[in-house]
This record gives structure tokens, C-alpha cells and sequence, in this order.
């Protein structure tokens, strides 16, 4: 069965552009990944030049690892209430099904199967490894019930599907609640997520965190990656940028008496551009277009971006570098030209404590440069040919001994694909002691920057330039020279807050300040919220830098003639709102009657109360018409789902993902929800073949037809003949 080709809004923004540029004539891969040849001869001889490895048994381990697949890691959204219960799911059900099906797809019998493992280094237990490729879950149809929880999980943000060393940085970028955080190179944003869960990981503690996201990428159709990647996790501390972050611009920020300074990052993620041959495992490709140029291409970039980083941290705040990439001019060589830029105002730190039990290697302090076929190998840079000058620099090669011993690279982490069947990742955690000698703060400078110039219309309301940037459909509007649909945050009067307010009891505590909606337009329609520092960042610099992104979708427009209040809420926000919401708009729910409402997929026949029980009958006679919040409780976790109390009805408002997740942590049949695309593909070539051979018994017969009035015809001719013959003219039916 084809995918469904609208679904998918990054490929159809991709389709889109190709469209709109003419045909591409890049080359694009022809074979499976199953049949690239897993060598590349100067890949190789540059690795065995390096002596990443030990000794020569531990370098046939690396070379047998890297040619082998991937398997899948994924790990469990930790912040969630209901986090330990979905564990507990994974551990007995799923996990008793995996087994069966992964036997079943071998052929082996059920004690012959690896369970899946707990990766040992991830907090609480949180990330699971399972023996298996990409291809292997998606392609095998005993494992179609894996494949449905991994997609279902994911999308209601219960899951995240990455790679296992991708979860090391953010682990030793050590994220509080109260951090402000930058995440530089952020798409697609794996790692994002990952910082955004740790934001929240305190919720008993801050209704809203006080820190913040920042997640920023140069690629502005990477940036909506990062956006869809978010949405799951319903953070309104969160906020996606588009800059090239070597030249990230300072940013301002208004301080707790008012006044305004440079706003600095309290932890910063440059997980930079990189070659990516640590991915050998997951993208076989790189083992055809692997070649040392890339990796001397990247390391200026690399290196740029990591100075930048190391300006706008915080003092006594900490960056990350990393990279998928083994090559220690990706690593070691940049690391090392930042540290001595510094002078002392940076130290690489150590930070396996945070990752117990990872195996990995010390980062390198000495290494060789070559030509791009590895044919000529340098120790200095006295030694390479001057024609090679553009490309190889000499602060690529390693530092004087006695320099590079104060650097302290032996302190980064270089994880190999055989220690612990993963992919390949380089990690190095810095901290900053002092300001740099060269960075910049010029604040005044920031202040009386002039703002550009906004052009109105006679009604006073800014002028909206249509642009279409890559597709018709989507129609951007082109606000102080940006292409991105204005942020207009609530004025301190607004007749839809007292509204909002009365009918959900809205406490004072949030700020409706924060309340934001993306278009000019007397009657709001979607109404978004995020945090007071996002608001602050928003307001002071949006003619600085491009803002994608931010805001949780909270209050909706819903209108209709049983209605008194034109707002419902938005399942989106509600993890922010509950928090703040009164009594009543709130109805206590029991299992069956959730279960009984969720199962409901029809919208034009949603469950009448009548149906429910006696307690939420008379709770809902209560209530009028609108939007409510659904309250359900057990000993292992609560939830709050937003509901709809109509004129004879309840009915849960979330989409199918999280219907699925929620009977799933509820112990429900879910079988009506899991779609076995293999029974589907079965059924419906079963339809084709069935019709096909309709066809071909109704061809038969109307060939049978022919033929017999053919025969019936012949014979009457041949009586008709007879006849003629015989003087007696019979007229022959045509
Ligand atoms: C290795 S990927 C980042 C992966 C990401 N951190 C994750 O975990 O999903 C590198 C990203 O850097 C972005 N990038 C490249 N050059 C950049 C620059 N100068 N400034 C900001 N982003 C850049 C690329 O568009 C790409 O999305």
C-alpha cells in the first residue's frame, strides 16, 4: 500500500520546492541499502591511521561493527505522570509480544530471543534497545504491533524514536528547570526534545519551569522539523529560531528591576554540522560518498559556531560539542582552537558521572592529517604540499605537546560503534570559568539599534506583503521583513480574557499577558500561550532574529447555537492550564465511563450521558454546554483530557493518538485502533484478485456468448444456405 503522499507535510514541501525549481538532476541513490558495499578502502586507512582503537583485535571488532545495521533505541518521555505505568506496559505486554513475533520472524523458538535491553546509562531505566534494524519492524508483519505502538507512542509524545548515542548530550548538558537553554544546530531535533523533557522534569515544583528552549537552525525548512517535533511535547517554554549560529546576534533580555541586559544562556548544545561517519551503521550510503574533504570543509564552520556558542554562555554556565562524526578534525582539532581562543575562560570538563556505565573512549591528543585519497600522510603542517594550503590549515593539526596537555581533550568522550553496539559520537562538555577575551557585549550598541519600519494601511493595521515561499498553498505573511506570521500578545485590557477567565476560573497566576494569537483579526481564532521569559525574548527581539515558532495551542474557537462560551479548550495546552483552572469546568470520571468515551470514533454520534455513570450523569446536569476538563485517577497515575459536555452528551476531545495511548495505559482493548497494514495489503489484493477474476469469468462468458451465437449463427447460415439452395429464402436473425 502507497503512503499517503498529503499526509506528510515535509515531503510535500520538498515536492513542492523541486516543483518550483524544475527538475532536480542531483544523483540519488539507486540501490537498497541492502546492497551498498560496505568498504571504503581510504575510510579505512585513514581510521587505522589514527589508532582509534586499541590494538589491532579491538580494530577488527570496530571494522566487523560498523558493517553491520543499526538496531532500534527509543526511549520513554520521562516527565509524563504516567511514565512509570507506560514502563510497566512496555516490560509485561509489549515486550511478551515482542518475543513472540521476533520468534516467529526467525523462525527460532521463544528462549532463543533477545528481550530487549535497558540501555544501563539512561536515567531511571528510560531507553530501550531491541535487536532489531529499522527495516526489520518496519517490513515484518509479526512485528506490526511494535510498529503501531512506536508510531502511535511517538506522536502523542510518549516516546521518541533516537538513536542511542544522540540521547548522550543531552544528558551531559544536565538541563534544570530553571535554565535558559540554546540549542544551536536543533533540526530535526531529537536532542531538542530531549532538552524540552528536561525542562519540565520537575513539575511538582514549577507549574510553568522558569527556564526556557531556545532551538534554532540556519535551515529554515529544518526549522518546521524542529516545530513538529515539539508540538508533542506541549512545552510553552519553548521558542524555534532560524539563524546561521556563527553569527548568532545577541539577544536582549529585561532583568527583574526592568531594566534590560544581553540576554547569555545558562547551557548550550552545539551539536554541529558534521560528515556524520558515525552513522555508517544507519545510513550505509556514507560508506560510497565518505571522503576527508568534508571533514576539512566542515571544521571552519565547526569551529565558528562553537566560539559563538562559547560568547553567549552564561559564566559558570556549560556547552556541549558534539558530532556523529569519529574524525578528530571534526572534534579534537576544533575543541582545541576554541580552549586556546579562550585563554583559560573555558575548561573541558569531565562528565561520565552523568552517563554511568557508557563505555567509551578518551578524546585523542595526537592525530595525523592526509590527502583526500589518504595516499600522503602529515604530522605538521610544514609537511603539506602548498597547493593543499586552502584546505588543510595548520591549526587543524594537534598542538604543541605541552600546549595540548593544558587543553584537557583526553577529557572528551569518543564512543565506538563496537563497545556497546551503537552508532558512532564524539562529546566533549565545557565550562566557562570567565568572560572571553573576545567576546562582544555591546549593549548600547543593542538598545539603539533602530527598529525597522513598519508600513500600515489608513486603518492603522500593518501592511501584510503575501508571500509564498516554497508552495501556493501555504500562504506566509511578510511582517517587518519577515516572512513569519506576526506574534500579538493580549493587551492588559481584552474582552475575550475576562471571558476566558470567567468561564474556566482562570487564576490570577497566569499571565494572560502570555496569551498570544498569530493574526490581525478582531476575532480570535486559535489562542496560543507560552512563558513570560519566551514573551520577553519574543517582544525584544523579533526584529532581530527570525522566530519560527512558539506558543502552545490553548483556547480554541468553537462556536455553535447550544453554546454560551465561544472558546473550548485545546488538549495541547491543557498541560500548562490545569494547573491554573478552577472547579468548574472539571468533571471526575471512572475508568469505564473514559473508556466508553474514548472508544467513541464518530463525531456526529457522541456518547449520550445517559450512557455514562450515575455520579457523572449528575455531574453533568451541573455543567452546561462547552468545553470541560475530564479528570481521571487511579493508584498509578492521573490524567486530564479536555472534554465536551453537549446539550444530551460527553465525549473525549483528543485526537486518535492519544485516544490509542490512553486506553492503552488503561488497560483497554485497543485491537479496534491497530491497523495491520499487512492483513489491509492482503485484503485489498485479495479485492483486486477477486475483481480480476470477476472480470476474467465475465470476459469468459461473453466469450462463451460469442462463441455459442456463433455456432447457433452458423448453423442458421447453413440452414439459410440450405434453404437458398433449396429455393426457400429464409431471413437469418444478424
Ligand atoms: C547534526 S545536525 C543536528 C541534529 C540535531 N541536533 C538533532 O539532534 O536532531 C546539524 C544541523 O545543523 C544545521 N546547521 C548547519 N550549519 C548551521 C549554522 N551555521 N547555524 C545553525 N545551524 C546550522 C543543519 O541545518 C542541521 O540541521
Amino acid at each position: 500500500m502507497g503512503r499517503n503522499r498529503k499526509s506528510n507535510p515535509f515531503a510535500a514541501k520538498k515536492r513542492q520546492k523541486r516543483e518550483n525549481q524544475g527538475v532536480d538532476t542531483r544523483p540519488v541513490r539507486q540501490e537498497p541499502y541492502e546492497d551498498i558495499k560496505r568498504e571504503n578502502a581510504a575510510f579505512i586507512k585513514y581510521y587505522q591511521l589514527q589508532s582509534i582503537c586499541a590494538d589491532e583485535n579491538e580494530w577488527e571488532q570496530f571494522l566487523a561493527k560498523i558493517r553491520e545495521n543499526l538496531p532500534v533505541t527509543f526511549r520513554v518521555t520521562g516527565f509524563r505522570g504516567e511514565a512509570k505505568a507506560l514502563l510497566d506496559i512496555i516490560e509485561t505486554d509489549l515486550f511478551a509480544d515482542y518475543v513472540d513475533s521476533v520468534a516467529e520472524l526467525h523462525g527460532v523458538p521463544k528462549e532463543e530471543v533477545e528481550r530487549p535491553l535497558r540501555l544501563p546509562w539512561y536515567p531511571d531505566g528510560l531507553a530501550y534497545q531491541l535487536q532489531l534494524t529499522r527495516k526489520d519492524i518496519r517490513r515484518s508483519e509479526p512485528l506490526f504491533r511494535l510498529h503501531n505502538f512506536l508510531i502511535t507512542e511517538t506522536s502523542a509524545g510518549s516516546i521518541s524514536r533516537q538513536e542511542a548515542v544522540s540521547m548522550i548530550p543531552p544528558l551531559v548538558l544536565d538541563v534544570q528547570p530553571t535554565d535558559k537553554v540554546l540549542d544551536m544546530c536543533a533540526a530535526p531535533g531529537s536532542k531538542t526534545a530531549q532538552l524540552i523533557e528536561a525542562l519540565h522534569s520537575a513539575p511538582e515544583k514549577h507549574k510553568i519551569p522558569p527556564g526556557f528552549v531556545c532551538a534554532n537552525d540556519v535551515d529554515n525548512n529544518r526549522c518546521y522539523m524542529l516545530v513538529h517535533q515539539a508540538k508533542r511535547l506541549n512545552s510553552p517554554c519553548f521558542v524555534v529560531t532560524n539563524h546561521d549560529s556563527s553569527f548568532f546576534p545577541n539577544l536582549l533580555q529585561t532583568e527583574a528591576d526592568g531594566s534590560k541586559s544581553i540576554l547569555k544562556f545558562d547551557k548550550i548544545l552545539c551539536d554541529v554540522p558534521c560528515s556524520g561517519d558515525g552513522t555508517l551503521r544507519k545510513n550505509p550510503d556514507i560508506w560510497t560518498k565518505w571522503n576527508l574533504a568534508q571533514a576539512y570543509n566542515l571544521h571552519g564552520i565547526q569551529y565558528r559556531i562553537t566560539r559563538r556558542g562559547a560568547e553567549m554562555l552564561n559564566v559558570g554556565g556549560r556547552l556541549v560539542y558534539s558530532t556523529c562524526s569519529l574524525n578528530p578534525i571534526e572534534n579534537e582539532a576544533v575543541l582545541q582552537r576554541v580552549i586556546a581562543d579562550a585563554d583559560g575562560a573555558l575548561e573541558i570538563v569531565d562528565a561520565a558521572h552523568l552517563v554511568p556505565g557508557l563505555k567509551f573512549k578518551p578524546g585523542m591528543t595526537n592525530w595525523k592529517l592526509a590527502t583526500k585519497e589518504v595516499d600522503q600522510i602529515f604530522t605538521t603542517f610544514d609537511e603539506v604540499p602548498e597547493k593543499y594550503h586552502t584546505v588543510i590549515r595548520p591549526n587543524m593539526f594537534p598542538l604543541p605537546k605541552e600546549q595540548i596537555e593544558k587543553i584537557g581533550l583526553e577529557k572528551c568522550l569518543r564512543v565506538l560503534p563496537h563497545l556497546q553496539d551503537s552508532g558512532g559520537f564524539f562529546v566533549a562538555v565545557i565550562e566557562k570559568r570567565r568572560q572571553l577575551p573576545f567576546e562582544k557585549n555591546d549593549l548600547k550598541a543593542l538598545l539603539d539599534k533602530p527598529k525597522p519600519e513598519i508600513k500600515l494601511d489608513e486603518n492603522g493595521q500593518p501592511i501584510e506583503e503575501k508571500s509564498v515561499p516554497w508552495g501556493p498553498q501555504r500562504k506566509r505573511r511578510r511582517l517587518h521583513g519577515y516572512k513569519e506570521d506576526p506574534y500579538i500578545f493580549f493587551e492588559e485590557q481584552d474582552a475575550d480574557w475576562d471571558e476566558l477567565k470567567s468561564f474556566f476560573a482562570l487564576d490570577d497566576t497566569l499571565n494572560k499577558r502570555c496569551l498570544l494569537t498569530r493574526c490581525v483579526t478582531d476575532k480570535k481564532k486559535n489562542i496560543y500561550y507560552c512563558s513570560e521569559p519566551i514573551r520577553d525574548m519574543v517582544l525584544l527581539n523579533e526584529d532581530t532574529i527570525k522566530i519560527i515558532n512558539t506558543g502552545v495551542k490553548t483556547f480554541v474557537r468553537c462556536e455553535n447555537r447550544h453554546t454560551a462560551h465561544p472558546f473550548r479548550l485545546a488538549q495541547e495546552g491543557l498541560q500548562t492550564t490545569n494547573a491554573f483552572m478552577g472547579a468548574i469546568r472539571r468533571i471526575e470520571i471512572s475508568r469505564e465511563d473514559l473508556i466508553l468515551l474514548l472508544n467513541c470514533t464518530d463525531p456526529t454520534k457522541p456518547p449520550s450521558t445517559l450512557e455514562l455513570a450515575e455520579e457523572t450523569q449528575a455531574r453533568c446536569k451541573e455543567l452546561g454546554v462547552g468545553s470541560c476538563i475530564l479528570k481521571y485517577e487511579d493508584s498509578r497515575f492521573t490524567l486530564f483530557l479536555v472534554g465536551w459536555r453537549g446539550s444530551s452528551s460527553l465525549r473525549a476531545y483528543v485526537d486518535s493518538n492519544e485516544t490509542v495511548h490512553v486506553l492503552r495505559l488503561l488497560g483497554a482493548d485497543i485491537s479496534k485502533f491497530e491497523v495491520n497494514k499487512y492483513e489491509k495489503a492482503k485484503e485489498a489484493a485479495a479485492a483486486a484478485a477477486a475483481e480480476a477474476e470477476a472480470a476474467a469469468a465475465l470476459a469468459e462468458a461473453a466469450a462463451a456468448i460469442t462463441a455459442d451465437d456463433a455456432v447457433a449463427l452458423a448453423e442458421e447460415q447453413e440452414d439459410a444456405t440450405m434453404s437458398v439452395n433449396g429455393s426457400e429464402v429464409v431471413t437469418v436473425a444478424e
